[in-house]
């Protein structure tokens, strides 16, 4: 090879590798890019699903079908189990927490909000029921729909007891033309929403963390429904309806904690609380007489005793010695220290349903507006709802026995300091004269429509089991609530 060439070739080949070295760190560099570029794709990808678990499991309820006027079956289609009855289980998160962001509003949700809560009757009220799958809440919002008055209800369908059984009465509702809305109290803007989109005449008011002893276990929770979420439904009532509706609310027998005089009247001391949960319903008397005083709300508290029936409450002892009877599993009685029968004023669903109907329809008007002025004095009033006749607990077991036809195991032991009562008796002549309130059933006979109702609700073998129930059950409407039947 001549010289020339070689060196031409010696100069091409170094003249070629810079070129080379710079081709190949360029498409090095572009890998680079690429490269990168897919691993911050990737990581951004993986970041935006870790954020997504983390808030699915902080915020379940966003991620359900939250603020909808629920009324398809598919809301839960798990069949009853007597099972997941017994002991209550810490609510959910509170929708409260997700602020203002909710999915709820919009032409057809407002419209299905005023189809649900428009009176099919001249002169019916319009009621936001709060509190609607819960037992009280359920049965009186059958109640009312079936003489026309419009009915909007609203539940956060905790889980303190089995939510398969709020969404039965969901659907039970929904059925008869209420719905009701998934959300929580402590939503303002939602509550604020709903005052924008319906001039309800009256707010019946029951959603709360109830239960004795369960306040123990879980106290922040009743500080939560009971106290926070009683002011929410106050204030919006008060400063964002036009008009302001009348409110009925649920106060509790247990107000009269530890008084002794008997019968438990109204006018008695209500100061010495034996349990936290009795403390946050007397809070609620006192906020009650704040917001009636400043904004002339009228107000009405109702104080409950010891509520029963169909479509009960689990977590109360009348429903869980049921299901423990029929499991053969042990019941514990308690028994006052002095070795006394504990008593309780056991008052029957469609009695309370009754009266409650009968503190709205006598509410009386709210004085506030909007703008912060009231015209005069309102309505703030309180009543007991009880059925003037203690029965001891022991009387009540005996009685579900004989329905059951099956023995209790018990055991009786002396009443643990848990905020206990040792006996509750209402004085009911406030409510039998301002809306002729009138207890009308005993204990046997609201036991035995109980009864009919669980056996059937839980789908019980009662030829196995029950040899007094058998035939009776049979009878018995599908699926009915007394209180709308
Ligand atoms: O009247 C009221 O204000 C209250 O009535 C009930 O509270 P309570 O009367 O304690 O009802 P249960 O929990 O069903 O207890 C009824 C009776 O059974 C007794 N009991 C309860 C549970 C148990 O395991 N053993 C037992 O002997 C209690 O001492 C009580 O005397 C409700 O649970 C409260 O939400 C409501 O506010």
């Amino acid at each position: 090879m001549p010289a020339g060439v070689v060196d031409a070739a010696a100069k091409g080949v170094r003249l070629e590798r810079p070129a080379a070295v710079l081709l190949r760190r360029a498409s090095g560099a572009k890998q680079l890019v690429t490269a990168s570029s897919h691993l911050l794709f990737r990581a951004t990808v993986l970041a935006t699903l870790a954020l997504v678990v983390l808030f699915a499991v902080h915020y379940p309820s966003l991620l359900s079908r939250s603020f909808t006027l629920s009324s398809s079956s598919s809301s839960s289609s798990a069949e009853p189990a007597l099972g997941s009855t017994s002991s209550p289980r810490r609510p959910s998160s509170h929708r409260s927490l997700l602020g203002s962001g909710a999915t709820y509003g919009g032409a057809a949700w407002e419209r299905d909000v005023r189809r649900s809560a428009t009176p099919r009757r001249d002169g019916g009220l319009s009621v936001l029921v709060t509190g609607a799958a819960g037992f009280v809440g359920a049965h009186c919002s059958l109640a009312l729909r079936a003489r026309g008055d419009g009915v909007l209800g609203l539940d956060n369908f905790n889980a303190y007891y089995d939510p398969a059984l709020k969404r039965a009465r969901q659907r039970l509702l929904a059925s008869r033309g209420v719905g009701v809305l998934d959300a929580d109290i402590n939503d303002a803007a939602l509550l604020e929403r709903l005052f924008a989109a319906v001039p309800f005449t009256h707010v019946l008011h029951l959603a709360a963390q109830a239960g004795v002893r369960y306040a123990m276990r879980a106290p922040q929770t009743y500080v939560a429904s009971n106290v926070a979420g009683l002011v929410a439904v106050f204030e919006a009532a008060a400063k964002h309806a036009d008009p302001q509706p009348a409110v009925v609310w649920a106060s509790s027998s247990s107000v009269y904690g530890l008084n002794t005089d008997a019968p438990f009247s109204e006018d008695h001391r209500t100061d010495r609380p034996a349990s936290l949960y009795a403390a946050t319903k007397k809070a609620g008397e006192a906020i009650a007489h704040a917001y009636n005083h400043i904004y002339g709300l009228s107000i009405t508290g109702l104080r409950f005793f010891t509520v029963y029936g169909p479509w009960g409450r689990p977590d109360m002892a009348y429903f869980s010695f049921a299901r423990s009877i029929v499991a053969g599993e042990p019941i514990t009685l308690f028994r006052a220290a002095d070795g006394a029968d504990v008593r309780r004023d056991f008052t029957y669903i469609d009695d309370v349903v009754r009266g409650c109907l009968g503190a709205l329809d006598t509410a009386g008007r709210s004085t506030g507006s909007r703008s912060g002025k009231k015209s005069g004095p309102a309505p703030l009033r309180v009543y007991n709802l009880g059925n003037t006749s203690p029965v001891p607990v022991t009387r009540m077991v005996a009685i579900l026995e004989k329905l059951l036809g099956k023995k209790a195991r018990k055991r009786v032991v002396t009443m643990p300091s848990n905020g206990d009562v040792p006996f509750t008796h209402a004085n009911v002549s406030h409510a039998a004269h301002d809306f002729g309130y009138r207890p009308a059933t005993s204990l046997e006979a609201g036991l035995r429509h109980f009864v009919d109702w669980f056996v059937q609700y839980y789908k019980l073998d009662v030829k196995g089991t029950t040899g007094a129930l058998a035939g009776k059950t049979t009878k018995r409407k599908s699926m009915a609530m007394s209180a709308a039947s």
